[in-house]
């Protein structure tokens, strides 16, 4: 009998998961090695458009993901006292259809890992430290565990990728930084939001809370301009100060409270807002998945669409190559690069949203606030433009 193809997957977050339920629905053996502990809380809400809705479909998950669905009601943006100077409602900021889907990226992360957990095998604090291709296969070693050989590696290690690093090498050939950085971490939801989102912008920084769910938390967001930034990844003490440093003049609203809060936030996520753009995202029995292939941006609600339509068809085509890695390798490739570049193009348009240069284009934009068929307008004309992005791949039945 043939033996199945051992595929090893690095990361554990969305794209990792998604791949390993579709890897072991063909008939592979899947194992996952993630660097955490454990499957990772944190972060805010993700988008879920288009052609993911249908992967969650075909997963059988839709209703559960569905079911946590954030239900935001809409943005507020207040100012340095805040008082609040304009809203745009959800209804106007796209999902007219009641389709797309937002729920906390901890959540669905959580949903993924409970559908694989019995069928794939998990190696948590672990890490890939060096890989060797030879014609019958690839070593890896581990940063603790032992050696092992595998048929495949896929690296769905999220934007700075240790596959992707040790594969093709520094992630700054790869990297086009959109000139802003990201912090989100979670506190009591001392202000009882309920279901939305206050913003408070100056120009370079934007100040932002939300709370979703069920109202005991909240969510703080810190978001500012900067010039690259030289830290390191794992320190979360050394990123807390780089915030700090950022935003310590910043007195207005809630900000003095948020930056003392982050001093104790454990649930805490940092990075550059950038994308991750690749001549091509296999070589040999290596091959990139989600954002360690084609990192749209952190803002660009995009990210977790793609991994879960790349996991599906990555996966599909491997299935369909039967064994033949190499062709399956390209026609992911093939079949992935529209829909890619397309919803990378939106995560251009999107990110220039968080952070506002001025403020003349604060009071614009408050302006304009006060004439929703006006903001409407144009909400809906962005909204467009993103859900012909998030269906523009046809998903084959594999
Ligand atoms: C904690 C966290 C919070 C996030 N918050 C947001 C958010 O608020 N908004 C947003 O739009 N996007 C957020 N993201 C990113 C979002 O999840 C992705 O853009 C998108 O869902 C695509 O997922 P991915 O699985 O490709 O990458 P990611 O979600 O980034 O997952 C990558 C996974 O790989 C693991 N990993 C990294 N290095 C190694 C290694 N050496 N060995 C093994 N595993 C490794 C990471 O720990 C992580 O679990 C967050 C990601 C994380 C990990």
């Amino acid at each position: 009998m043939k033996q199945p193809m051992r595929v090893l997957i690095s990361g554990a977050s969305i794209a990792g998961p998604a791949l390993a339920y579709w890897l072991h629905r063909y008939g592979f053996e899947v194992t996952v090695v993630e660097r955490a502990p454990s499957l990772r809380p944190g972060g805010y809400a993700v988008d879920i458009r288009g052609a993911a809705i249908s992967v969650l479909e075909r997963m059988g998950i839709l209703d559960d993901v569905r079911s946590l669905d954030t239900h935001m009601t809409g943005v507020y943006f207040v100012n340095d006292k805040g008082k609040i100077k304009g809203k745009i409602s959800e209804a106007s900021m796209g999902n007219q259809q009641g389709m797309d889907i937002e729920i906390m990226r901890e959540n669905l992360s959580n949903i993924l890992f409970d559908l694989t957990k019995d069928k794939v095998t998990y190696i948590w604090g672990d890490s890939i430290t060096s890989i060797h291709e030879s014609m019958s296969g690839v070593e890896v070693q581990y940063t603790n565990g032992k050696p092992d050989t595998f048929d495949l590696i896929i690296g769905a290690d999220g934007i700075h990728s240790n596959v992707r690093t040790l594969k093709f090498g520094d992630e700054d050939q790869f990297k086009r930084t959109l000139g802003c950085y990201i912090s989100i971490f979670e506190f009591e939801n001392y202000l009882n939001l309920d279901h939305s989102q206050m913003l408070y912008t100056v120009p370079g920084k934007t100040v932002g809370m939300y709370s979703a769910n069920d109202k005991k938390e909240a969510k703080g967001m810190l978001v500012f301009q900067s010039e690259p930034l030289k830290y390191d990844r794992y320190n979360t003490e050394e990123q807390k100060n780089l915030i700090k440093n950022a935003f310590e003049e910043l007195n207005g609203w809630e900000t003095p409270n948020l930056l003392q809060k982050l001093i104790n936030a454990s649930d805490f996520y940092f990075d550059e807002i950038c994308q991750i753009h690749m001549p091509t995202w296999s070589d040999g029995r290596i091959a990139l998945v989600g954002d360690a292939a084609y990192c749209p941006s952190p803002l660009s609600g995009q990210g977790t669409s793609l991994a879960l339509v790349g996991a599906y068809v990555l996966a599909g085509e491997l299935k369909a190559a039967n064994g033949d890695y190499k062709r399956s390798f390209i026609t992911y490739e093939n079949v992935m690069k529209n829909f890619v570049e397309k919803n990378q193009k939106i995560g251009l348009l999107t990110a220039g949203g968080m952070i506002e240069k001025s403020n003349f284009k604060i009071l614009l934009r408050n302006a304009m606030l006060r004439f929703p068929i006006l903001m409407n307008g144009m909400f809906k004309m962005i909204t467009r433009m993103i859900a012909k992005a998030a269906n523009e791949i046809e998903l084959k039945d594999y």
